[in-house]
């Protein structure tokens, strides 16, 4: 897949790139970046800009004992985010966007919508939309956690050709390459499996990065289902930048699946997540999941945890065994006095009028897991 063919890339640019030292940012890398984009863009291809680095910058504006405190570090997101916007818009011609993010918003579907309809709208108009993650309102539930994720969620919302991830190594190697003198660079990974899981490790400790391999693996695992050609590369060099330009792989290449999964399908099972559960006879049988009404109170043993109509709800076995995700036309008070009635017939009758358990719009199978 040569770059030329790509319409719209997202690239995701890590910490260490932006805030090198953590004294705030540095554009001493982000200049081969700078200038990738701008090819690209005269290129006719269409980039969105996902950045880390908000709290590295902002981190030598606070006591160094302070820093590992939560609000403190809230707060090194808040105080960097502006540097290293300005530092970005410093290096181009052409508008640029702040867009801060949370998990909160890209699960909600309208939110999720919103947030399409605002990136599109930016592209068309010629506007750089920069993504990083509102670290000052996240908390554990609210949070990706992580860019890796975030920029895979963003591609497949921008609908993007390909994912670059750029980091601070040439790309995912066998083993952790800063404690194995023999770990070998992967060029290229067809399949994502648990053996490829096993060969990353985390972030360096002490260093300024945040999930390691491991998250970029998971990020790739989304974006190719999503059918986006995906990359791991090293940003420190120019060289990567050059290869990709002339349709050659610098680092790792993910292969994208040949049937992608359906946009709304996608978003289900990647980027949703489940705010209760609904555990199932074992005899339910999930593949036709797709003809939603064939989910009824009768099939039910349990309903855990309290979510609202609309609300996605994972559909798994007593063993555990997940069977699919989707969006729940009930809420857990009234599944469970539903599902909780002796009365068959009262129940059969109640699940006509009110329509059928899931939703057949929003629904993705997980049998595989
Ligand atoms: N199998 C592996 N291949 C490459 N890097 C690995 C591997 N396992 C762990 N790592 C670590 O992951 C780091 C990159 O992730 P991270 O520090 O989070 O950087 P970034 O800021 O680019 O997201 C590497 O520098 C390396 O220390
Ligand atoms: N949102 C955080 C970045 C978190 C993150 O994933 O960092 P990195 O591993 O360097 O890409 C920040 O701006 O500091």
């Amino acid at each position: 897949m040569s770059h030329p063919n790509w319409k719209r890339v997202v690239i995701k640019v890590g910490s260490a790139l932006i805030s090198p030292n953590q004294q705030g940012c540095s554009s001493h890398y982000l200049l081969s970046i700078a200038q990738f984009i701008v090819r690209c863009r005269a290129n006719g291809t269409q980039v969105v800009l996902v950045s880390s680095g908000s709290v590295a910058a902002g981190a030598h504006l606070f006591p160094e004992q302070e820093k590992s405190d939560i609000a403190v570090k809230k707060a090194m997101a808040a105080a960097g985010q502006t540097e290293m916007i300005a530092t970005w818009d410093r290096l181009f011609d052409f508008p640029s966007a702040q867009m801060l993010l949370t998990h909160a918003d890209l699960r909600d579907r309208e939110r999720y919508v919103s947030i399409r309809e605002t990136i599109f709208s930016l592209l068309d108009n010629n506007i750089l939309p920069i993504v990083n993650e509102n670290d000052t309102v996240t908390t554990d539930k609210l949070k990706v956690g992580d860019n890796d994720n975030l920029s895979a969620m963003v591609a497949s919302a921008a609908e993007a050709d390909a994912l670059i991830i750029c980091s601070d190594i040439d790309g995912l190697y066998d083993k952790n390459p800063h404690e194995h003198d023999d770990a070998q660079l992967l060029k290229s990974v067809n399949t994502i499996d648990q053996s490829i899981y096993d060969m990353a490790g985390g972030a360096v400790k002490g260093g300024v990065g945040t999930g390691g391999m491991r998250t970029k693996i998971e990020a790739a695992e989304k974006a190719v289902s999503h059918g986006i050609d995906t990359y791991i590369i090293n940003g420190f060099t120019e060289l990567s930048f050059n290869m990709l330009l002339a349709g050659e792989n610098p680092g790792t290449h993910f292969k994208p699946h040949a049937k992608p999964m359906q946009e709304n399908v996608h978003w289900m099972r990647h980027t949703s997540n489940a705010q209760g559960e609904v555990i199932v006879e074992g005899d339910f049988d999930a593949s036709l999941a797709g003809d939603a009404e064939q989910l009824t109170s009768s099939e039910i043993i349990d309903v855990k945890g309290e979510f609202s109509v609309g609300d996605t709800i994972l559909v798994r076995k007593e063993d555990g065994t997940k069977l699919v995700k989707a969006k729940s036309n009930y809420s857990s008070c009234l599944l469970n006095f539903i599902a909780n009635q002796e009365n068959e017939e009262f129940a059969h009758e109640f699940e006509e009028k009110t329509g059928p358990i899931i939703s057949d719009q929003h629904i993705a199978n997980l049998e595989k897991e």
